[in-house]
């Protein structure tokens, strides 16, 4: 079943990737305190970087336990490891190589030259293999019940690398697959599906930016996920929408009433 988004929007992008930042020390936190663990689903993209850097600059970062927290991806740009237009090369530089992570629980995505070489779709079925084996009994599925998963959205709607119309964002059954003919290079990826990014507990989409308030005001006003991707992510208990006031400035007044003067 699907969560009403929520709405939360901050003056602008540094605000908001500093809220976003402490919001996220709390909810993994508060997941090891009442599970012992916390699993985390990061994002690429220019919005879930500026969350990893104000968390590696905020003092309460020293609260999460750092060996109890198993990162995902929902996307990755398939390229050689270390590529740096890879997610997770630039999510390291801007915060994982800060911080005492448990390597075992970095679940990076496969590069372009990993085990599977340039087979993208084997390196999608390796992943979702990863993801199989981590999901335990108590989840709903072939994927564990991720605490939190961050999005951010494209200019076209697209979440992760599930464009509008194209196969990725179609799928019902796989919880990974691999892209090709993305529209945003690079053109070959490898994506979460939405069943998969919907077995998450919270889902968070950022979006800040003028050019993030059309794709907001679409993904937010009704429209289908195979031609709005933004639509149709939403999380088991919650579904947080996280922008900044220039990416909720087209959002209809029903959503985002103007401020009283
Ligand atoms: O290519 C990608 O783009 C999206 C959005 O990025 P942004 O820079 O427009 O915020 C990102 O969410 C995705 O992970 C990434 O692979």
């Amino acid at each position: 079943m699907s969560t009403a988004p929520q709405l939360v929007v901050h003056r602008d992008k540094e605000l908001m990737a500093q809220a976003a930042a402490a919001r996220l020390i709390t909810k993994i936190v508060d997941a090891q305190a009442s599970r012992g663990s916390a699993s985390v689903v990061l994002t690429g993209g220019r919005n879930g970087n500026g969350l990893l850097a104000a968390l590696a600059a905020a003092p309460a970062r020293d609260a999460v336990d750092w060996s109890r927290l198993d990162l995902w991806w929902g996307d990755e740009r398939f390229l050689p490891e270390g590529d740096p237009e890879r997610n997770i090369t630039q999510a390291r530089e801007a915060l994982l190589d800060t911080v005492p992570l448990d390597p075992k629980r970095v679940h990076a995505m496969p590069a372009s030259d990993g085990p599977d070489g340039a087979d993208v779709d084997a390196a999608a079925a390796a992943y979702a293999e990863e993801l199989a084996r981590a999901a335990g009994p108590e989840n709903h599925g072939p994927v564990p019940t991720f605490d939190v998963l961050m999005l951010g959205v494209g200019p076209d709607t697209h979440v992760a690398s599930l464009f509008p119309e194209l196969p990725a964002v179609r799928e019902t059954d796989r919880t990974v697959v691999g892209v090709h003919g993305a529209p945003k290079p690079p053109p070959t990826r490898v994506t979460l599906t939405l069943p998969a990014i919907r077995a998450a507990r919270e889902v968070w989409l950022l979006a800040a930016g003028e050019d993030k308030a059309q794709a907001a005001a679409i993904a937010l006003s009704g429209a289908g996920e195979i031609q709005a991707p933004a639509a149709g992510a939403y999380g088991r208990s919650r579904t947080l929408w996280l922008l900044d006031g220039a990416a909720a400035s087209q959002l209809p007044r029903s959503l985002y009433p103007p401020a009283s003067a």
